[in-house]
Order: structure tokens, then C-alpha cells, then sequence
């Protein structure tokens, strides 16, 4: 059974500050973005963490490893480096979206994302280390299939963008809903999948479902471990195997148990 530790990433009072004491030039708060997401990936990825970007101004990582300190430490951090501090709404559940509720819950509890005087909270209870195993976290990274044959050297980029943008909407909405899950664009044609302990099946009708809604066709690799990047290594190496063998799902436990990983 997966335990997914979910942190919610709030930059405090965003909103008002970039247009205090006017609004502020673009390609500036742009730049600030991109830099702290670049930041994050970092602090929280040298502690096996992930990052998504998501909104920018909202986050979401997966931190399983991480208990109240390293929290802090990275808020400390961010504090140091920028004009503006982030709020941190922590909570596990074996559901990932029933996690990130949880998390999104302490923070509005504690004052809206607007409100000046709410800075620098840290809520929520880390997974003790008594209670991690070796398979808390299970991540799908999804691929479309030949996007560079089938979009990126045939389309103009925008419409590549497009058809990459629709199946991710697809699959994001679908693994939501149907599966608790949460999926994020990573880039290229990739999307990273934070799920429950869900089995081939599930993963088979996701792929199917995307391929018959908006005609982008997928395939997956899964990974699970005590950790996100670990899962998350795993689930690259199970994909390879897809692109080796041609086919849509697989599980990098099954391929160990099989002895048909050990090549990657
Ligand atoms: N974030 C991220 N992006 C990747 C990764 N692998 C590939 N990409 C991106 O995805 C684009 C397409 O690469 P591939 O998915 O390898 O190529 P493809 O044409 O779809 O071919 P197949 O996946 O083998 O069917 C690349 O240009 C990269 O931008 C990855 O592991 N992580």
C-alpha cells in the first residue's frame, strides 16, 4: 500500500505583490518563476524529493524523506534568496489527491493566499520513519508514442504543443478521477503520474481511454519506492523497456521479478 507525503508549495501574497507599488514588468516575475521552481527542484530533489510546477505560484512536491526541518530549512532558504517566502502545507494519505486536499486544507485554514500577515507557515505531520516501507510512493511516467515522427517533425510547434497539451489534459483529468492520482506535464511530450497502488489494468485503461477521447497514444512505465526520485528512476527504466519490446505498460517490479530489467 503506498503512503505519498504531498507538500503544498504557496508563494505568500503573490498576487498583491506583482502589482505593489505597481504592476510589476513580466519577463521580471517570469524570471523569479522559473528560478524558484529551478530552486526547488534542487532543494527539495537533493533530499529524493520532486517538484511539479503546476501554477508557479502553487506547487506541488512529493517528499516522502523530508520531515518538519528540511521543510523549514527550505523555506529558510527560499527566504534568503527571494523578495517573497512560501507557505507549506504537509499531509500522507495513501490516496495522493486525498493528500494534496489535505495539504491545500492547512493552508487556507491558516489564512488566505492573498492575506499579508499570513507568511511562512509550515503545517502538517511528515510520515515518521518508523512508518516508511519500501514501496510508499508508486509514479507512472507517461510518453507519447513517437511524438518527434508523429508531431514535432511534421507540425508547426504550436500545434504540437496543442495535441501534446490535449492528451495531458485528457490523462490528467481521467487519473484524477478515476484514480486519486496526480499527473503533471514535465516537458517534451512527458507526464509524471503520482498515483495509489494501482495495477496494470488500470494503467492499460488509461492509455486506451486517452487514445479514444482525443487520438494521442501513450505508453507508461511505473515505478515504486520508498522514495519519488527512486520510484520515479524506476518508472524510466521500466519505459525503455516499453520502447524495447513495444509495448504500452510496465511495472518495474514485475520486470525484476521476471529478471528483465536488470539490463538497464
Ligand atoms: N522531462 C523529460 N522529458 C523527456 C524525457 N525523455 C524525453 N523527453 C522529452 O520528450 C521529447 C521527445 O522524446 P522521446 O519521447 O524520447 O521521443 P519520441 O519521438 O516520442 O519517441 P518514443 O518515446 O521512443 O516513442 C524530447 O525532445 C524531450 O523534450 C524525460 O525522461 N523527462
Amino acid at each position: 500500500m503506498t503512503s505519498t507525503q504531498v507538500t503544498l508549495i504557496q508563494i505568500d501574497n503573490y498576487g498583491p505583490w506583482t502589482v505593489t507599488p505597481e504592476p510589476r514588468r513580466e519577463v521580471d516575475l517570469q524570471t523569479l518563476q522559473s528560478r524558484l521552481y529551478a530552486d526547488l527542484s534542487q532543494l527539495f530533489g537533493n533530499r529524493e524529493g520532486y517538484v511539479f510546477f503546476t501554477r508557479f505560484d502553487n506547487m506541488i512536491a512529493v517528499t516522502n524523506g523530508l520531515d518538519r526541518d528540511a521543510h523549514a530549512l527550505i523555506q529558510e532558504s527560499v527566504r534568503n534568496r527571494y523578495p517573497v517566502t512560501i507557505s507549506l502545507g504537509v499531509a500522507v494519505d495513501e490516496r495522493p489527491a486525498a493528500a494534496l486536499g489535505r495539504a491545500s486544507t492547512l493552508l487556507q485554514d491558516a489564512g488566505s493566499a492573498q492575506d499579508e500577515t499570513r507568511q511562512e507557515i509550515l503545517q502538517g505531520d511528515p510520515l515518521p520513519e518508523a512508518e516508511r516501507g519500501p514501496e510508499d510512493v508508486q509514479i507512472a511516467h507517461f510518453d507519447v508514442n513517437d511524438a518527434t515522427g508523429k508531431y514535432t517533425d511534421q507540425l508547426n510547434a504550436f500545434d504540437t504543443f496543442i495535441h501534446i497539451e490535449q492528451g495531458y489534459a485528457e490523462l490528467m483529468r481521467y487519473m484524477r478521477n478515476a484514480h486519486d492520482s496526480l499527473s503533471f506535464f514535465v516537458g517534451g511530450d512527458n507526464v509524471i503520474a503520482v498515483c495509489p497502488d494501482l495495477a496494470e489494468e488500470e494503467y492499460r485503461d488509461a492509455v486506451d481511454h486517452v487514445r479514444d477521447m482525443v487520438g494521442v497514444e501513450l505508453k507508461v512505465g511505473v515505478g515504486r519506492a520508498r522514495t519519488a526520485q527512486d520510484a520515479g528512476m524506476q518508472a524510466k527504466h521500466a519505459l525503455e523497456v516499453c520502447r524495447e519490446h513495444r509495448t504500452d505498460v510496465e511495472l518495474d517490479w514485475r520486470l525484476e521479478e521476471a529478471g528483465a530489467g536488470d539490463s538497464f
